[in-house]
């Protein structure tokens, strides 16, 4: 259920930010980036375990996890080339929305189809905690829950559509949050079924 009500301090939901035009645009750069940098499937550190969400980044760097653990390096880990640059569109929303004044160095692109989820998770890989992450969502609606620590706590959940912006910064910065549920045959913005997220991010200290 979407609970109503305000949010936390540090926690923006800018429903509708891109409109349909503008959400168009951005899915045809992020086809340009999936063609440069394949979507693949991370591991979890230690078991290896498979998530059920695909990935690849652009910037000078990328979130990646294995085996071995989760960092962000500049190189995609199985075509081994750099990631390709972070659409012009994505760093007018981070200046825009963002309120920090170096520019983001990586963006995580997440696609879930409509049986992917992501487990509750701090993003806390990045050096500069200072800035805040930047979401975008595209494709079809997705549950997001947030809240709560690792020993539990109430969480609540919020329902990202398609063109919606959420930023995580100050007080929220390190939110434990996930996605539960994709709702598959709400946006007819993508090919077929499944949802698209972006997730901005600075990582080294500037
Ligand atoms: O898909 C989302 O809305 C959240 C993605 C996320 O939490 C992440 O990539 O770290
Ligand atoms: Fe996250």
């Amino acid at each position: 259920m979407t609970v109503p009500g305000a949010l936390p301090p540090g926690l923006e939901h800018h429903p509708g930010r891109l409109d349909g035009s503008a959400q168009a645009a951005l899915l045809a750069a992020v086809r340009a980036v999936a063609t440069a940098a394949p979507l693949y499937r991370p591991a979890m550190p230690g078991t290896g375990r498979p998530f059920s969400v695909r990935m690849t980044n652009c910037g000078s760097l990328g979130w990646v996890s294995d085996r071995t653990g989760y960092r962000y390096q500049p190189l995609h880990p199985e075509t081994g080339r750099p990631w390709p640059a972070i659409p012009p569109l994505l760093l007018a929303l981070w200046h825009e929305l963002g309120g920090y004044p170096h520019p983001p160095e990586a963006c995580l692109v997440n696609f879930y189809d409509p049986a992917a989820r992501l487990g509750m998770h701090q993003d806390k890989d990045e050096d500069d905690l200072e800035a805040p992450v930047v979401s975008v969502s595209l494709g079809d609606d997705g549950v997001f829950r947030f809240g709560g620590s690792p020993r539990g706590g109430p969480t609540r959940s919020l329902r990202l559509r398609s063109g919606d912006v959420l930023v995580m910064g100050g007080a929220s910065r390190l939110l434990f949050h996930g996605v539960d549920r994709i709702d598959p045959g709400t946006s007819t913005l993508l090919k077929g079924e499944g949802r698209i997220n972006l997730t901005l991010r600075r990582v080294t200290r500037p």
